[in-house]
């Protein structure tokens, strides 16, 4: 790892790259200077792409598939701490500050990722001021989104950080604009096994199954085996902001 693969469907490497959030706002120069940092590498499920603690060699985009980035807790029990699918970047920071990864990242499904060098990229970036500001952008909205899972784990219940989950799944599989709430009847998938889903969430798998039927208990939501339908977005969003 990481490997080459030029089969893929995306073509070359820079029309893979308009498909990721982070870069689509590009112009194409940038784009290409950072292309010229990255390769597609594809893997199978349960493919190990990297330990907490080895060198960061660079950072990856999901194309198709979805990988689970976790850490150990000082008991040995993996810890979820997010679950990037297409068109979402991860281990981005080590690229700027630090030499090792500060979480393992393994493969859930088959996936197809893009890998961008470090040494490259940081090439790349200093000859482009564009580069360094979508970079920034990057590591602002990871920021952002964890100090709201950092608010959600000390200050709310696990119902209502399942059902600020649930919005923003529905927001990510479909494409609702930022602050939308989803119409009812929408149904999310919950893409990852009960466990890592509950230690995402910072909760036990019992808790999790717990509040998952105390949400369908309100007509909330509905759920079908993996399938959840979304009854009451609004219902679910004061649930999600403690209001409930
Ligand atoms: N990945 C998942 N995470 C949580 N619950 C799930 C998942 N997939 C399906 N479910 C359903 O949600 C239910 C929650 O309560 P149970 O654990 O009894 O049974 C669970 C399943 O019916």
């Amino acid at each position: 790892m990481p490997e080459n693969d030029t089969n893929s469907s995306f073509g070359s490497v820079e029309s893979a790259m308009a498909a990721v959030d982070l870069f689509s706002e590009l112009e194409p120069e940038a784009r290409s200077r950072m292309a010229a940092a990255a390769s597609f590498v594809r893997v199978p499920a349960r493919t190990q792409l990297f330990e907490a603690g080895s060198e960061a060699l660079g950072f990856y985009a999901v194309l198709e598939g979805r990988v689970r980035l976790y850490q150990m807790s000082p008991t040995g029990k993996e810890h979820t701490i997010h679950a990037p699918g297409p068109g979402d970047v991860f281990a981005e920071a080590a690229v700027f500050k630090g030499r090792n990864y500060p979480a393992s990242a393994q493969a859930l499904e088959d996936s197809l990722l893009l890998f961008f060098d470090r040494h490259k990229l940081r090439r790349a970036i200093a000859a482009d001021p564009d580069l360094a500001f979508a970079m920034l952008g990057l590591l602002a909205q990871r920021m952002r989104l964890l100090v709201n899972k950092l608010e959600a784990v000390t200050l709310k219940e696990v119902p209502a950080r399942l059902a600020g989950h649930l919005l923003l799944l529905a927001a990510s599989q479909q494409t609702e604009q930022d602050g939308e709430l989803p119409e009812p009847a929408t149904t999310v998938t919950l893409n990852l096994a009960k466990g890592h889903l509950a230690t995402l969430l910072g909760a036990t798998p019992e808790t999790l199954s717990r509040a998952l039927k105390s949400l369908a208990s309100q007509e909330l939501i509905e759920i079908k085996g993996r399938r959840i339908t979304l009854l009451d977005p609004e219902g679910l969003e004061e649930v999600a902001e403690g209001l409930v």
